[in-house]
């Protein structure tokens, strides 16, 4: 099997350029490079005493960039891997293979006065706002608590002030009486927002959110992604969005990164990525999100059985979707898409080496012209393309009929 080639480009929720040893204003703030997280498989009976030792492969080579003021959406099904990607930014697991850098110096191990400062400047938030709160704590409780752990020595009246204005920011308001509540008494979204609160208690830099809103009632979850987008837009702070919504993430972030069997598939500007997608897995996700003005779909047209997601102990070769994908070609079995810049107007998808036939119509929703490979603009990207990895001739053969290329579906 080849490798692709991988390209660096700087573009949000895709990795900067190599050279940052230090912190740079422009620079992402947290970033992961091509990490992997693999999990071994706990063999039973007979099975486990022969044969090499499978692991899952939850996460491999992803690299993810976040940056101050950007919100950065990693969308993907069920077991694609996201959560993986999160608690290994949160330090919660270490990577198998790769490398975090924290303000552009590598982060080292998870131990002493490093690690602490790593939790003051990334945190985490948690899908289950019910589980992640202690029912015997009042609210007070749970955010006074990182204030003291990282922060300076507060008089308890100063605490209580500074609890009170975090219960303000996430709208908990009059402050004063939820301060006095234990989580039995607040709503999920009530409980969500203490948690936001509590995140924001140690100052942190980097919020991860990993399916924050998935566990609320639908009619509250506007108004907490509306609180963390003004986290990221209004405060400054880099925000990792993590969902199975790709419409959410297109409302609600800046730059969408598609995840599919542990791999990115595809990634950039969330207008881009959303309104024309160039790899078949985000078409399919895209089509099964709800749109009553939506007439044709891939997944209709072609993928009604699309069966079931892969193994990731025994992940397929090539492109993961393959098995799954119904615009497979041969090569897919052989070759991961490559990834390479694109123009991302939003009048065109990608373009590998600028000659790549239809390649302004990758996306197939009709763009409007093919783009040069280093047509980034205002130093955003947009890569992956599933097709362009054929060789030529079968690329020739294939584009007149193949959807992609036609926006046929
Ligand atoms: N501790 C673990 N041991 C073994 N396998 C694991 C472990 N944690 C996760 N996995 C596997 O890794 C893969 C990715 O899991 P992960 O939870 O990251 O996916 P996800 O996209 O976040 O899914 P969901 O949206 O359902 O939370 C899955 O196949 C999962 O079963």
């Amino acid at each position: 099997m080849t490798t692709p080639e991988r390209n660096t480009p700087q573009l949000d929720g895709q990795p900067g350029t190599a050279s940052g040893t230090g912190p740079s204003p422009s620079g992402p703030v947290l970033e992961a490079r091509d990490i992997s997280r693999h999990y071994p498989v706990r063999h039973t009976g007979r099975d486990g005493l022969i044969g090499p030792r499978r692991v899952v492969h939850a996460v491999d080579d992803v690299s993810i960039a976040l940056h101050r003021g950007r919100i950065t959406a990693v969308v993907g099904e069920s077991g694609s891997g996201k959560s993986t990607i999160a608690r290994v930014l949160a330090r919660l697991e270490a990577p198998t293979k790769g490398e975090l850098r924290l303000d552009g110096r590598p982060v080292g191990k998870p131990r002493g006065r490093a690690f602490r400062d790593y939790l003051g400047q990334v945190q985490m938030i948690f899908q289950d706002p019910f589980a992640s709160l202690n029912p015997i704590h009042t609210v007070e409780h749970h955010i006074a608590r990182p204030l003291r752990l990282h922060g300076p020595r507060r008089t308890k009246a100063e605490l209580h002030d500074e609890v009170l204005a975090l219960l303000e920011r996430v709208s908990l308001t009059p402050a004063e009486q939820f301060a006095r509540k234990r989580p039995h008494e607040l709503s999920g979204g009530q409980r969500q927002r203490v948690s936001i609160a509590r995140a924001l208690a140690v100052r942190p830099e980097v919020i991860l959110a990993d399916e924050p809103v998935s566990m609320l009632d639908v009619s509250i979850r506007l108004g907490v992604l509306n609180l963390l987008q003004g986290l990221g837009h209004d405060d400054g702070l880099a925000l990792l969005y993590i969902t199975h919504d790709i419409a959410s993430a297109r409302y609600f972030a800046d730059s969408v990164q598609v995840m599919y069997a542990g791999r990115l598939v595809e990634g950039g500007p969330a207008e881009a990525v959303t309104q024309e997608p160039a790899h078949p897995y985000t078409r399919l996700l895209i089509d099964s999100a709800p749109d009553p003005d939506r007439r044709g779909s891939l997944a209709g047209a072609r993928g009604e059985r699309l069966g079931e997601a892969p193994d990731l102990a025994d992940p397929p070769t090539g492109c993961r979707f393959h098995p799954r994908c119904p615009l497979a070609m041969p090569v897919c079995a052989e070759k991961e898409p490559p990834k390479f810049p694109a123009k991302a107007t939003g009048s065109a998808a990608a373009a590998g080496t600028g000659s790549a036939p239809g390649a302004g119509a990758a996306g197939g929703a009709g763009g409007t012209g093919a783009v040069g490979g280093t047509g980034a603009v205002g130093g955003e990207e947009h890569w992956a393309a599933c097709w362009l990895h054929a060789p030529e001739q079968e690329r020739h053969d294939q584009q007149d009929q193949h959807p992609m290329t036609t926006g046929r579906r």
